[in-house]
């Protein structure tokens, strides 16, 4: 029977977690470059679980040029299982108030400038995005959050945008009353399709910092707001994580939603037709069907 390893990806103000036994900071090489950083791996409540801040102690890294591809290899690589994005971002929705976190299930994709596949020319593959987050990580993340006395909304569509800066008025507006989007940030995109290309277990914890722009009563999004709102979220965040390794437990069952076989038809490319350097790339991404 395989083993649970639970990852969790600490967006802006988590760069680390705590309560780790044995942790170690261990160092992952990956043929898509260098991860964001190290990566803590340890044990928690007998859990093997690996933590990556995703854009490095100090952040050093902008949304754009995050190593979304060397992040989830490395992450594989390592034998994770389940990967938990634990994000900061903007709420289109009076009730997804500053402070209250909301359990992704739906994203929009505007970003322009990344790197948003392992496969391409000489072994191309295309997996179902239709349902991008898995409902079983997602009710640990519900579950283990709500027993840290913190306010979930459950479902909710994520706008991704490319950024640096945040939006302008008719954006935010156009992406709230037009779109349909709940929540917005910089980073969840394509980091939820390269994991359902891994083949990973993949849920998204948005820790809601601000309004954006678009509400009458709290003005433009700013920078020192949403400071100020992060260091409580992260305290939050890193509380819910302490309670997610008992609800998955060491002994890892299938994915009932498929997500740790999104790969069994995906590659269309014949045999005979693959590009060995590429293919030897994707070795921990795909090496099982490959
Ligand atoms: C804190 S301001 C904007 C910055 O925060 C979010 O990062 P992450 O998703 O890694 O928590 C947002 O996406 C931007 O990158
Ligand atoms: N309003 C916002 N827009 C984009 N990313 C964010 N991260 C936190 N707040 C955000």
């Amino acid at each position: 029977m395989a083993e649970t390893m639970i990852a969790v990806i600490g967006g802006s103000g988590i760069y680390e977690i705590d309560g780790l036994e044995n942790a170690e900071w261990v160092t992952v090489d990956t043929p898509w470059g260098a991860p964001s950083d190290q990566i803590l791996t340890g044990r928690l409540d007998g859990v093997a679980m690996a933590f990556l801040p995703r854009h490095g102690r100090g952040h050093v890294h902008s949304p754009t040029d995050v190593p979304y591809r060397a992040n989830i290899d490395a992450l594989k690589r390592l034998g994770v299982t389940d990967v938990i994005s634990v994000s900061a971002c903007g709420s289109f929705r009076e009730e997804m108030a500053p402070g209250t976190f909301v359990i992704v299930d739906q994203f929009i994709d505007r970003t322009v400038a990344r790197e948003k596949s392992f496969f391409g020319s000489g072994c191309v593959g295309h997996v179902s995005l239709a349902h991008p987050t898995c409902p079983r990580l997602s009710d640990a993340c519900e579950t283990a959050a709500r027993s840290a006395g913190i306010t979930v909304h459950r479902g909710g569509t994520y706008l991704a945008m490319e950024g640096p800066q945040f939006s302008t008025l008719a954006e935010s507006r156009m992406y709230r009353e037009h779109w349909g989007a709940d929540v917005i940030g910089m980073t969840n995109m394509p980091e939820a399709k390269l994991a359902r290309e891994a083949e990973l277990c993949y849920a998204s914890v948005a820790m809601v910092t601000d309004y954006d722009s678009w509400h009458p009563d709290h003005g433009e999004v700013d920078i020192a707001d949403i400071i100020a709102t992060l260091s409580g979220n992260a305290d939050k965040g890193r509380a819910m994580v302490r309670g997610l390794p008992a609800l998955l437990g060491t002994e890892r069952t299938p994915c009932p939603h498929g997500c740790d076989r999104s790969l069994d038809h995906a590659i269309l490319t014949a045999p005979d037709k693959r590009d060995p350097a590429l293919v030897a790339k994707l070795d921990a991404v795909a090496g099982r069907v490959l």
